[in-house]
């Protein structure tokens, strides 16, 4: 993996000294938003509207974060407006690349580039930074609208209502707050809470990460025993920002990131919540297991220097979840 100085490529590993071992993810830089009518979104520029087959969303399988974005496409309906690039599962010394010789992983038909930096220079020539997934990439102005999943997840939300969306609105005004409230609670002690343990280079960071981890996971435990999704009856952004770790976290998190003092399936509510969120219709195209474990037990030499992939474990998403007696107010 590397980065991207001044438009050139340089392959390096996640700098941990300078932060005492800790992992530091680093804030996206391109913030454009696409809005119905083109205006400016809540950060970066605007004439970025609405439009069918105008942008273009370029994943990882692998990738909790563009995981997410996938989910929203394909609840949305967006698939048949908004296509989509698949990177090849092993990240390395180029970092993402477009190498097609994985099931799934079908190139840069778009703008036919062999790795994800060259679609970097393309947007902005002198990019310092990293150069992640996702991207959601403009065809009409050859550039990055966004690459921070948590703004894509909102475009996609709304942005493409009046251009054929489905309807559906995992936002909703009046939970916006909560959504938020979990979304921030959630992000540091989950989502990036297991590559905080899996990354840390000293014991002393991994142990606070990983006592975070299942200290939340323990709280959402019994929250979900309570109530159906995270915020009540109702499915929002934050149940689905939640979704792509849990269904990551025994097959990956668990043994790679060694996440191990609990697995998914050992919490009765967390599971048949995972696997009810599984078997909505067109989330389950979305995960792709195979990916998920190639890169990460392929792709972090100084974690697996052998990039062994163990047999697993590997839980049953599709068995029956039984979710359907709890109720926002309690078992009915
Ligand atoms: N803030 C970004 C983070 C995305 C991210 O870190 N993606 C990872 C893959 S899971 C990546 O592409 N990493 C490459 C790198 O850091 O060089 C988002 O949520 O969109």
């Amino acid at each position: 993996m590397g980065v991207l100085v001044h438009g050139h490529w340089q392959d390096q590993w996640y700098d941990t000294d300078s932060t005492g071992g800790h992992f530091e993810r680093s804030a996206a830089q391109f913030r454009n938003w696409v809005t119905p009518d083109g205006a400016p979104g809540p950060s970066g520029r605007g004439g970025f509207a609405a439009e069918p087959n105008r942008y273009h969303l370029y994943v990882s399988y692998a990738c909790p974060w563009a995981h997410r974005t996938l989910i929203l496409r394909q609840l949305k309906g967006l698939a048949p407006i908004i296509g989509v690039s698949v990177v090849h599962p092993l990240m390395a010394e180029h970092g993402w690349t477009f190498a097609t010789d994985f099931d799934g992983a079908n190139g840069d038909a778009v703008n036919g580039h062999q790795r994800l930096y060259q679609l970097y220079q393309q947007a902005l020539p002198d990019y310092s930074g990293r150069v992640t997934v996702p991207v959601l990439w403009d065809t009409r102005t050859d550039t990055v609208v966004s690459n921070e999943s948590a703004e894509i997840l909102r475009m996609f939300n709304s942005a493409f209502d009046g251009v054929g969306a489905r309807a559906g609105d995992y936002y909703p005004a009046a939970l916006r707050s909560e959504i938020d409230r979990l979304n921030d609670w959630i992000y540091p002690r989950i989502n990036n809470g297991v590559y905080r343990a899996g990354f840390a280079t000293r014991q002393q960071p991994y142990d606070e990460a990983v006592n975070e981890l299942f200290a939340a996971l323990e709280q959402l435990e019994q929250r979900l025993a309570q109530q159906r999704y995270l915020v009540g009856d109702r499915i929002t952004e934050a149940d689905w920002r939640l979704f792509t770790t849990l269904v990551r976290f025994d097959g990956v998190y668990v043994g790679h990131f060694k996440c191990d003092r609990k697995r998914l399936i050992d919490y009765p509510n967390l599971f048949a919540y995972t696997r009810e969120l599984y078997q909505m219709p067109g989330v389950a195209e979305t995960v792709h297991m195979d990916h998920i474990r190639f890169h990460y037990y392929r792709s972090h030499p100084s974690i697996n220097p052998h990039g062994i992939i163990p047999v697993g474990p590997q839980p049953n998403f599709s068995r029956p979840h039984q979710r359907n007696a709890i109720h926002a107010g309690g078992l009915s």
